[in-house]
């Protein structure tokens, strides 16, 4: 079936879903938050800003205003980092029908509210069809039409189906999964350990102690996934450990770059602004630090990341107090 999609959002991830779309056949309304991008990318088939290198199939036009890439299609699927989405969703809701089915492909936990993307898809389209897309698939690898493989999950059968044939090729891969909040808490903790990860890299202190952390990284997005209603065989599918894997290991990961840098001395907001796109672990952090201790969930890597980049302890202290914890069953 070859249909219409809107992509909102043209970062890197949003320019390379709709590549990838337009290679299975649909046209696709790329929705730019700054205008200049959706004119630059109309006049020369490039996105200006992410992804340069590579020309856009013809099938794929830009919007910038909202109406224009609401009425485009019924399928919206969103490519919006985290803490924008709200006030991006806020002026959509005018132009939402019930037709409409939803699908989101960012990473992320709400900071102000503590909520997952469903559930803020939720506060704004009550009783929309959703699913989350989620897995390992850095966005500079897809472009490149590269092999890869994601999960679609939603409670409804037929929306993860949907989304599964509309984006299934043999180089884009789609599994269903019935179990949105597992896909989507793997999806936005695993950043987290991902900068972790980037930050053991700085110290140089070997492949052991990057594995054993993120082994353990995995058992605390598995106890606060399922704190949260999420299914423990979740995490060790493509939206768990996979896309855990490809993040903390792949120097494509802003998440592990960003870690890195900090490791190596920058400030955040330094990394931040070398980085130039949006790491959202460093974001997710402080959400996932109060949902800890909302729930009662250990989380010490996690509570070590945010320590470190918003707390005052040194690198080095947070390594040691991880590496002194009492020792436990595993
Ligand atoms: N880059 C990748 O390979 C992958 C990224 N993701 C997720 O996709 C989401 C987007 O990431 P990227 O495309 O990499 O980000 P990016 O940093 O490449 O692009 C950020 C986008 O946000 C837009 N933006 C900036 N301020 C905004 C605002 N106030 N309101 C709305 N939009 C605004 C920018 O114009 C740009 O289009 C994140 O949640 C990320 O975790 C998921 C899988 C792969
Ligand atoms: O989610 C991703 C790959 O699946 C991208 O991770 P980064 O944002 O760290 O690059």
């Amino acid at each position: 079936m070859n249909s219409k999609v809107t992509v909102w959002g043209n970062g890197t991830w949003g320019t390379a879903l709709a590549q990838s779309l337009a290679r299975s056949g649909h046209e696709v309304c790329l929705w730019c938050f700054v205008e200049e991008e959706a004119r630059a990318i109309n006049a020369n088939g490039y996105n200006p800003s992410y992804l340069q290198d590579f020309q856009l199939s013809p099938l794929v036009h830009a919007a910038h205003a909202l109406q224009e890439a609401a009425e485009f299609s019924d399928y919206w699927l969103f490519v919006t980092p985290t803490q924008f989405l709200r006030a991006t969703l806020e002026k959509l809701v005018p132009f939402y029908t019930s037709h409409v089915e939803i699908a989101n492909a960012a990473k992320g936990v709400e900071i102000s509210s503590l909520k997952l993307i469903s559930q803020l898809m939720e506060e704004f389209f009550p009783g929309a069809a959703y699913t989350a897309l989620s897995g390992p698939s850095h966005a500079e690898e897809v472009i490149r039409n590269l092999p890869m493989a994601l999960v679609s999950a939603s409670r409804n059968r037929e929306s993860a189906t949907l989304w599964q044939k509309l984006l299934n090729r043999e180089t884009f891969r789609v599994y269903t999964n019935p179990d949105v909040t597992g896909v989507e808490v793997g999806g936005a903790v695993k950043n987290v350990v991902a900068i972790a990860s980037g930050l053991l890299h700085s110290l140089e202190i070997g492949d052991n102690a990057t594995a054993a952390m993120v082994t353990r990284g995995l058992s605390e997005i598995t106890r606060l996934g399922v704190a949260l209603g999420g299914r423990p065989q979740t995490f060790s599918g493509l939206a768990g450990i996979g896309d855990l894997m490809v993040t903390a290991y792949s120097r494509h990961s802003r998440n592990f770059r960003l870690g890195e840098m900090i490791g190596r001395g920058m400030t955040l907001n330094e990394a931040a602004a070398a980085l130039g796109q949006v790491a959202e672990g460093a974001y997710t952090v402080k959400a996932v630090k109060k949902l800890s201790e909302k729930f009662s969930v250990e989380m010490p890597i996690s509570s070590a990341v945010h320590e470190v980049l918003y707390g005052r302890l040194d690198l080095k202290d947070a390594l040691q107090n991880l590496l002194t914890r009492d020792p436990k069953p595993e």
